[in-house]
């Protein structure tokens, strides 16, 4: 279809992520002590790990938002495009459905990639068509944050990251909106890195999981589609009682 860009070529990663350090000022230890990742075009790598080790800074050193002390972020192609959704959709209440997806694609430096139609094309793919013109005030919390990746999708970008974009939701709205993005990545080829607490989430969604288990960065990786992967291995490792662990090139 017409909004797949995958234009990364598969032999150059989308992304490369070599010795970041990153210490908060006023911190006593660093958030970021050395990290290094790899992730491959059209991959969706899952990002574990328990609350405090340093997600969320990756993802925000990742996507430009975090003033980095040492280290490199590398994309694969010089016109790679991010879009970031979190876990707070954080449209305009005031807005329609259709104004706030737009949105994402007229204020940033790729409009060259937004048009009207592809909107109409995303409220379709989005199953938002029919609430097109309704203030996003009034939409549940799952509607809002599927408009919140329409926003993001706008910009027509090659590499998705989402910090724990559906933790906010009741469980069975988390579920369908889980394989929803499993068809939307798969369909538009989306390089994906997707940070959360959901173990399951990870297991629907990772073509990878990294667990990552503080400041040096990633302690274990699962495989699932080759190696298989079960919740309880990776609550194991969650509960240091996993003897696979260590750093871990990912
Ligand atoms: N803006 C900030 N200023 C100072 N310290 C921060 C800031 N943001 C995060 N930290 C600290 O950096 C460390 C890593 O935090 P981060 O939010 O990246 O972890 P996380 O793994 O995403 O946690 P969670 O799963 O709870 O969201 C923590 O010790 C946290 O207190």
């Amino acid at each position: 279809m017409g909004t797949a860009p995958a234009r990364l070529s598969p032999d150059r990663p989308a992304l490369r992520v070599r010795g970041v350090h990153k210490t908060y000022p006023g911190a006593a230890a660093p958030a970021l002590d050395g990290v290094d990742l790899t992730l491959h075009p059209g991959e969706t790598l899952a990002v574990l790990g328990p609350s405090g080790s340093g997600k969320s800074t990756l993802l925000r050193a990742i996507a430009g938002l975090e003033p980095l002390d040492r280290g490199t972020v590398e994309f694969g192609d010089p016109d790679e495009r991010l879009a970031v959704v979190f876990q707070d959709p954080g449209l305009f209440p005031w807005l329609s459905v259709r104004a706030n997806i737009a949105l994402g694609g007229r204020y940033r430096r790729n409009r060259d990639r937004f048009d009207e139609a592809h909107v109409d094309e995303l409220l379709g793919i989005l199953g938002l068509a029919e609430l097109a013109r309704t203030p996003v005030q009034e939409l549940s919390g799952g509607q809002a944050q599927r408009v919140s990746v329409g926003r993001a999708l706008a910009v027509r970008p090659d590499v998705l990251l989402l910090d724990e974009p559906f933790s906010a939701l009741d469980p069975a709205t988390r579920q369908d909106l889980q394989q929803w993005l499993r068809g939307l990545v798969r369909e538009l080829s989306l390089t994906v890195f997707l940070v959360t607490h959901d173990v399951e989430e990870a297991l629907v969604l990772g073509d990878r999981i990294g667990f990552f288990g503080g400041p040096a960065g990633f302690t274990r990786q699962w495989v699932p589609a080759r190696d298989g992967a079960t919740a309880e291995q990776i609550l194991a490792h969650y509960r240091g009682t996993d003897a696979a662990g260590g750093a871990w090139e990912i």
